[in-house]
């Protein structure tokens, strides 16, 4: 590193002091805080990410969001050249990055880690780093931290993609490193074109009508909101009416969006009688995530939640119909055993594991966090995975998809329109519907409305696909988060000592009992999860173990 690069990166990190008394920590989904604490760790987050870019000779990408968490707080992730979440490898330099105390102890650090790392630091090597912002206020101005960060390493370009969902982001960084279009509106032709090629593919008879028709949307008072109205003006076969779009002064992720609706199980602001027996959806603040819902009555604020493990569910059951079609066509001498696999986490209800195992499908748990659930997902041909909260995806694997490809050809020549050409027309369609990058909202979305239409279900039907078992969460707020250590996908505490059988003890008190904790990795609480056979039993189950984590953590 010459000493033209060395004196810009002091200058400009003298401009972004760290807070005093904050440590920051990569989490489950990049640095999140308070949005008031964040430039030093954005601007810091933008040296990294044109790190990564030399490093991988590749487009990287910086998104400005605090998803589901409040208004005031925001956050920073880093997507990979792949489109995926930054890798775990460097996760240790983030945070050494951000909780470096000077400028001088920070560019020590560049120093070395560039030296470890093999990067060349000498203005010769061109990054190129795509940034988003979601719609909260504060990203206007972590954004400018973000692009100093950015250009403090010469030769760095940072290229401004506006105010953008989370995988529309990640999306463009993956179209971008393949050669492919890579603005908004590809990523909109690109899902309304894949979208209307499975609703050619509707069966005559199936075609949904009446108010099964229209499906509205709880848009967080985020940006999904308003992205969604322009994607809904390109699609044919699907009435949308969005709600919560931000412009009607409602607050973002207060009283409305995904978790909300998927934790307390609660109508949504504006959502109300009028909507009873509909077809209802909720996004979170950066349209990651998406869970459906019905308001059964008047009479209750509860809903009926379709959640992500239902989402994953109709999917899955989906795709095998796919692949079992497809496979009656085959030469029997020369099949490709797709693999298929199912990802969840400890969070996803036990009803729905033991509905996908009856399916005959492999079913893997991962710690919380959709970096360990892809990791996992991209060893299969076809692995899907979800949370229960409804973020996840579908990803293919580039083999599977080639002899697919050959596969519909053949398919077309022997017997145009026969059943396995349309399920491998199907699949084809669905790869390309569904964001290869990270869970996007809008495919899922999309892909669960031409599902329901190709097997003519109501959202009914699919909600009666298995019956969840009544389950509690809640947080625990503790002097130390990183006391409690898991095991085993996070299904066991091996510390504090003896709170494990403390739980266990619990447990075993009630019917189809199931409770575990862990800390959160995106706010400072330990999370208690807890399932039983009646809602009385898992609320107190869910107090009885927060009670422990209380005691054993004071
Ligand atoms: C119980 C729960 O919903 N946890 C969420 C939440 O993580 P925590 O580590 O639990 O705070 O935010 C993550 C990022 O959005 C998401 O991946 C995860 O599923
Ligand atoms: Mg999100």
């Amino acid at each position: 590193m010459d000493e033209e690069q060395k004196s810009i990166l002091l200058k400009t990190s003298s401009r972004f002091p760290i807070p005093p008394g904050v440590k920051f920590s990569y989490g489950t989904a990049g640095f999140r805080a308070d949005a008031l604490v964040l430039e030093s760790t954005v601007y810091r987050a933008g040296i990294l990410a044109a790190l990564r870019s030399i490093k991988t000779r590749s487009v990287i990408g910086l998104m400005i969001t605090a998803s589901h968490n409040k208004i005031s707080d925001n956050g920073v992730k880093i997507a990979d050249p792949s489109g995926g979440m930054l890798t775990q490898a460097w996760e240790p330099f983030a945070d050494a990055l951000a909780n470096a105390t000077d400028s001088d102890c920070l560019l020590q650090l560049i120093i070395e880690f560039a030296k470890e790392e093999s990067i060349l630091i000498d203005g010769h090597c061109r990054a190129e780093v795509l940034l988003g912002r979601d719609t909260r206020p504060s990203g206007e101005s972590l954004l400018e931290a973000a692009k100093q960060g950015i250009n403090s390493i010469v030769g760095s370009a940072a290229i401004d993609m506006g105010i953008l969902t989370t995988p529309q982001l990640h999306w463009m960084v993956r179209a971008r490193n393949k050669g492919m279009k890579a603005s908004e509106r590809d990523y909109f032709e690109q899902l309304s074109s894949s979208f209307r090629y499975l609703m050619n593919l509707v069966p005559g008879e199936c075609k949904v009508k009446g108010t099964d028709y229209k499906l509205v949307v709880d848009g967080a008072n985020g940006v999904g909101g308003e992205k969604l109205e322009c994607l809904m003006n390109m699609l044919d076969g699907l009435v949308i009416e969005v709600r919560n779009t931000g412009k009607g002064g409602g607050i973002l992720n207060e009283g409305v969006g995904a978790d909300y609706v998927q934790k307390e199980k609660v109508v949504p602001q504006e959502f109300g009688s009028n909507d009873i027996g509909m077809r209802c959806a909720s996004l979170d603040g950066d349209a990651d995530r998406l869970v459906y819902f019905i308001v059964p009555s008047v009479s209750s604020n509860n809903i009926m939640l379709v959640d992500g493990d239902k989402m994953l569910s109709l999917f899955a059951l989906f795709i095998k119909e796919q692949l079992s079609i497809l496979y009656k066509g085959v030469d029997e001498n020369n099949p490709y055993q797709a693999r298929f696999g199912v990802v969840q986490t400890a969070y996803a209800n036990g009803a729905s594991t033991d509905f996908l195992k009856e399916l005959g499908l492999e079913v893997v748990l991962t710690p919380t966090g959709v970096k360990f659930l892809h990791e996992k997902a991209v060893e299969y041909d076809i692995g899907i995975y979800f949370e229960a909260n409804g973020h996840g995806t579908i990803l293919f694997s580039d083999s599977f998809l080639c002899w697919l490809e050959k596969r519909q050809n053949e398919l077309s020549s022997m017997s145009e329109g026969s059943e396995p050409q349309k399920a491998a027309l199907r699949l084809l369609a669905v790869s390309k519907l569904v964001n290869q990058a990270v869970g996007d909202a809008f495919s899922g979305l999309l892909l669960a409305e031409a599902i329901l239409q190709t097997l003519s279900w109501s959202i009914n039907q699919w909600s009666e696909l298995y019956q969840d078992l009544p389950s509690r969460q809640l947080k625990v707020k503790v002097m130390d988060r990183t006391a409690v250590v898991t095991a085993n996908a996070e299904t066991v505490v091996v510390k504090p000592p003896g709170i494990q059988e403390a739980i266990n003890a619990e447990t075993v008190k009630y019917p189809r009992g199931r409770s575990f904790i862990r800390p959160s990795g995106t706010e400072d609480v330990i999370r208690v999860y807890a399932e039983a056979s009646t809602q009385e039993g898992a609320d107190s189950l869910a107090h009885s173990v927060g009670k422990l984590v209380e005691q054993f953590l004071e």
